[in-house]
């Protein structure tokens, strides 16, 4: 697994800005080289308010969205157009003003598909293996940049500390249910699929998430610490605000903006 690198911005919203800046850049050096991308988008404050500063610049033009594949790390499994579904977040953000594939666009499955949990994952799951290719290293697309956001109890996704989904090894989609934060039902990329992106950013932001990456910083287990498991296959950053940042250990932190 590669080790983190951690940057730290000013505050929430120097980082949004920084995180889509880089987004927008990372994306089209990818497009540039291969033709097209793979991103998977976050639920959560600072997620959200990432896409809205990628919206917000005139840089996203940079992106070529027709040729963007768009995927979610988690998804509250709640009827399409919830204002609590981390697609609809994504889509008021920035998909709504940019001019993407629907086709492309891969949300995972809401509860008015008549579908359960269970079946739903297992649909989004064949979606990603479709998505695969030969040159991939299993059953989901290597994901150019998979973002994630962070709870105060170091959850990424829907992968919440103890619980099952945490030890699937083979399915790379899973339904989660009793989520302690709510809503309790939802749908998780797992870490083997998460594992897979050759890039994964963990974005946060607040005092109460010191802790957290405090502790997916110091070599604590993925099963109490999933944030602890959440690695690309060729780069895992950290990026953070500073009140995130306050509990990293000495040396690993560098301030990226004054
Ligand atoms: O469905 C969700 O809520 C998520 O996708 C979740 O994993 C989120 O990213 C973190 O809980 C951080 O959320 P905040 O940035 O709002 O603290």
């Amino acid at each position: 697994m590669t080790v983190p690198n951690v940057i730290v911005h000013r505050d929430a919203n120097v980082l949004a800005q920084a995180v889509a800046a880089r987004l927008i850049t990372r994306l089209a050096d990818t497009q540039a080289a291969r033709g097209s991308a793979h991103v998977v988008l976050t639920g959560g404050s600072v997620g959200i308010a990432t896409l809205a500063a990628v919206a917000g610049t005139a840089a996203r033009d940079a992106i070529d969205w027709r040729a963007l594949d768009v995927w979610w790390g988690d998804e509250r499994f709640l009827p399409t157009g919830d204002p609590e579904r981390n697609e609809t977040g994504a889509r008021t953000a920035l998909l709504d003003h940019v001019d993407v594939d629907p086709a492309r666009v891969h949300a995972m499955p809401s509860p008015d598909s008549g579908l359960t949990a269970e079946e739903a994952a297992e649909v989004y799951a064949a979606e990603l293996e479709k998505a695969a290719r030969p040159e991939d290293h299993g059953p989901v697309p290597s994901f150019d940049v998979l973002l994630l956001g962070m709870g105060p109890d170091s959850h990424v996704a829907s992968l919440f500390p103890g619980q099952p989904a945490l030890y699937e090894e083979d399915r790379t989609v899973v339904a989660v249910h009793g989520s302690p934060k709510p809503p309790p039902t939802r749908l998780t990329l797992t870490f083997p699929a998460i594992r897979a992106a050759r890039e994964v950013w963990i974005v946060a932001a607040g005092a109460e998430k010191a802790q957290a990456v405090h502790l997916a910083l110091s070599g604590a287990g993925p099963i109490q610490v999933p944030a602890a498991g959440a690695r690309g296959r060729q780069r895992t950053l950290f990026l953070l605000d500073r009140a995130a940042a306050g509990k990293i250990p000495p040396g690993l932190g560098r301030i990226a903006s004054p």
